[in-house]
């Protein structure tokens, strides 16, 4: 494992990493420094170090993941890709599960797509698409759903919704802001399964992972 990502403490994860996940993950961080610095592909203008803390941020979340999904080949939509976080480090963690990346903006999903084959991503579709439009043409496509500084929870699960299988997931990465945000989620609507503190090391920031699932209403009226 190379100086960077060791200096990440991204061994303290306790994530079994082989070397083709840590040879994928350096390519990305690689790919992402030099897009950056050419295409502006996110605020945090090419900063090596901020980069680093993105993509852990991205893979802390996989003990819950992991947990929570038990489909051999789950599908799994990531809205508001952005440059591919959280979805590109999960798919390079996880080759057997199913990742499409949604993203409005055509300069970041046409580095999504040549991330894809540049890593040789084989489980990732990129859909250069407003995920309102995705959600008409995928209805009930997806196992799970899940997202990083997208929107606000509430519109977020108002997304997710028509996407989801029934009994899916909504896997939302939150900040300290979550609490706040789960008021205005409708209680009779979705249910909050878990609410985990996530554990990033070198990183002294709260960062919480809410998983929801729809309340399925009855159909039988009293
Ligand atoms: C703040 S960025 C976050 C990107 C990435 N998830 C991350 O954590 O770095 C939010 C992204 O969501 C995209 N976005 C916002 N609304 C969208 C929509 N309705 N459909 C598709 N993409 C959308 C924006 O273009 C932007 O790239």
């Amino acid at each position: 494992m190379t100086e960077a990502l060791l200096s990440m403490g991204i061994e303290e994860l306790g994530l079994n990493l082989s070397e083709a996940n840590i040879a994928g993950l350096e390519l990305f961080l690689q790919e992402m420094g030099r897009w950056n610095q050419v295409h502006n592909l996110t605020a945090i203008e090419g900063e090596k170090e901020s980069i680093r803390l993105h993509l852990i941020d991205s893979i802390a979340v996989l003990p819950v993941l992991r947990e929570f999904l038990k489909a051999q080949n789950p599908a799994i939509a990531d809205l508001g890709s952005g440059g591919g976080l959280p979805a590109i480090p999960i798919a390079i963690v996880q080759p057997e599960w199913r990742l499409t990346l949604i993203e409005a903006i055509r300069k970041k999903t046409a580095f999504l797509q040549h991330v894809r084959g540049k890593l040789k991503l084989k489980n990732i579709e990129v859909l250069s698409e407003r995920v309102e439009n995705v959600a008409l043409q995928q209805t009930g496509q997806f196992d799970a759903v899940i997202s990083r500084a997208f929107t606000n929870l509430a519109r977020f699960l108002e997304l997710s919704l028509p996407l989801l299988k029934p009994g899916g997931l909504v896997f939302a990465m939150k900040s300290k802001r979550a609490d706040e945000e789960m008021k205005d989620v409708c209680k009779d609507d979705w249910r909050l399964l878990a609410d985990e503190a996530l554990f990033i090391p070198n990183l002294s920031v709260e960062r919480r992972l809410l998983v929801l699932t729809p309340v399925r209403k009855s159909l039988v009226t009293p």
